[in-house]
């Protein structure tokens, strides 16, 4: 059965003393929790190291925010998969709406990264989303559907126990407007049965797909309580203990 997740995108935010302040701030908060939920932290390149050997003897996870397709090379001011497993990353977040809008990233170079990430066993936290156009022309659903289709549907079904997805309309992002849990639902439930239609009801059933946008405390319960959204992907609420660890518990 699938599992939930709340995963925090810190971007580029926190210097190293204040990754070691939140991460050990969550650590002491969630000790009370009886947890089944994944709770994975992503803060930025250079805090990575730091960050995995804070969160040891925890359940938090802690994952990169990014990397290059290729293998290894003459790519100045990038980081390979190999790099991240071997601090002891386990996940990477690909296709974030901020990397497709400031770095050009689209879905074939996505469909790349997505190869080498799990070609290094590193699970892919994979995020896509409509722009507001899209939503108010009505045009949502064929765009999250070409999304889909052009970086993740060229895998094999083996594939799929390492990729978790997330849905981020990019006019919900950093706005404080979130999609209705209704709008949500009503997305999630699509994306489930594209893969259902693709691959099988089981790997559709298996695969965890967290919401993403304007995620905050006053609205994940009802967010999450909604059948196929397993949890969120959170932006500036991630940034506070208190915040972050009122949406776990949302869960
Ligand atoms: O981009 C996000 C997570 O990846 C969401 O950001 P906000 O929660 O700040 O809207």
């Amino acid at each position: 059965m699938r599992k939930n997740i709340v995963a925090g995108n810190w971007k580029m935010n926190n210097n190293a003393a204040q990754t070691l302040a939140l991460i050990n701030g969550i650590k002491e908060a969630i000790q009370t929790f009886d947890l089944t939920t994944r709770v994975i932290v992503s803060p930025t390149f250079v805090n990575l190291s730091l960050a995995v050997t804070a969160a040891e003897e925890s359940v938090i996870e802690v994952a990169g925010q990014n990397m290059h397709q290729a293998t290894n090379g003459a790519y100045t001011g990038e980081i390979s998969a190999d790099m991240l497993t071997n601090i002891g990353i386990k996940s990477v977040i690909l296709g974030h709406s901020e990397r497709r809008t400031y770095f050009g990233e689209n879905d074939e170079l996505l469909a790349k990264k997505v190869n080498t990430a799990l070609e290094n066993n590193l699970e892919a936290i994979f995020c896509f989303g409509e722009q507001l156009e899209d939503r108010k022309s009505g045009n949502h659903f064929a765009v999250v559907e070409s999304q889909l289709k052009n970086a993740l549907f060229h895998l094999e079904a083996s594939a799929w126990p390492s990729i978790v997805l997330a849905y981020e309309p990019v006019w919900a992002i950093g706005t404080g407007e979130t999609a209705s849990p209704e709008q949500a639902q009503e997305m999630h439930a699509f994306i489930r049965n594209l893969i259902k239609e693709r691959y099988t009801n089981e790997i559709a059933e298996n695969v965890s797909i967290l919401y993403g946008g304007s995620v905050k405390p006053g609205n994940a319960v009802e967010i999450f309580s909604k059948e196929d959204v397993d949890g969120g992907l959170i932006g500036g609420a991630a940034l506070k203990v208190e915040d972050f660890t009122a949406i776990i518990k949302a869960i």
